[in-house]
């Protein structure tokens, strides 16, 4: 499901962040990525959605390898991949329901079917009473939830999750893990980059650790394995 062998990923200012990457990782997998500041995680979890492309080698996603996509078929290739961000991104002059429903809207789906995926993913989030609200009527950790459920109206076949409990308390944090095992339980794939060690240490899944854009240890029930 996801592929990638070799993979080097320089930047323009001529930072190498990802120096030699292979890793296979399959359908219904949760994996932690961990490392230090700088490590090459984000640049990672870019690739998987194909923000940014490989210098060299292959990243393959769901069969396509991505540096032979076109810009005008990146939409479609991403419908199968939800992510979710440190900061929620969400829009801020939209309610809850539609922000969530705007990621179908582009697509095309019908207003019925629209209403029913939403109001299903606004209740596995367990915020169907906030429909209407808008973000900054919200905590950070409903907020978070909103874009979960932003993420997987689509039913992607994976999530991606950048520091997703970043700018949240500890309780929250573990509401919001616990919303990211159920859509784990269903089936999707998790790949999620973070710095928690509690999280990551409590959780015993599949830890894929980044150092200096190298992967340095890939363990199915892995450990944080740092200290901060
Ligand atoms: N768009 C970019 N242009 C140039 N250099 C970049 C870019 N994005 C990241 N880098 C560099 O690539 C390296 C890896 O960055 P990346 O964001 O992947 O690390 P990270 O492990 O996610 O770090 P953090 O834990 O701090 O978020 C860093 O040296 C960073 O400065």
């Amino acid at each position: 499901m996801i592929k990638m062998e070799n993979v080097f990923k320089r930047y323009q200012n001529g930072v190498t962040a990802l120096n030699g990457v292979s890793i296979h990782i399959e359908k219904g997998e949760f994996v932690y990525i961990v490392g230090p500041s700088g490590a090459g995680k984000s640049t990672f979890i870019k690739l998987i959605y194909r923000e940014v492309k490989p210098t060299t080698g292959l990243v393959e996603i769901n069969g396509v390898n991505t540096s032979e996509l076109k810009e005008r078929e990146v939409p479609f290739f991403r419908r199968r991949i939800g992510v979710v961000f440190q900061d929620f991104k969400l829009l801020p002059k939209l309610t809850v329901y539609e922000n969530i429903a705007f990621a179908l809207e582009v697509i095309e789906e019908s207003p019925r079917n629209i209403r029913k995926r939403v109001m299903e993913v606004l209740e596995l989030v367990d915020l169907k009473s906030k429909a209407r609200f808008l973000p900054n009527e919200l905590s950070g950790g409903e907020q978070q939830r909103v874009s979960i459920a932003r993420a997987i109206v689509n039913r992607p076949d994976i999530v991606i999750a950048d520091e997703p409990t970043g700018n949240l308390d500890p309780d929250t944090s573990w509401d919001i893990m616990s919303v990211f095992e159920d859509i784990n339980e269903r089936g999707t794939t998790i790949i999620m980059a973070t710095h928690s060690k509690e999280i990551v240490n409590k959780m015993k899944k599949r830890v894929i650790a980044i150092e200096s854009g190298m992967i340095v240890r890939d363990e199915s029930r892995g450990e944080y394995g740092y200290e901060n």
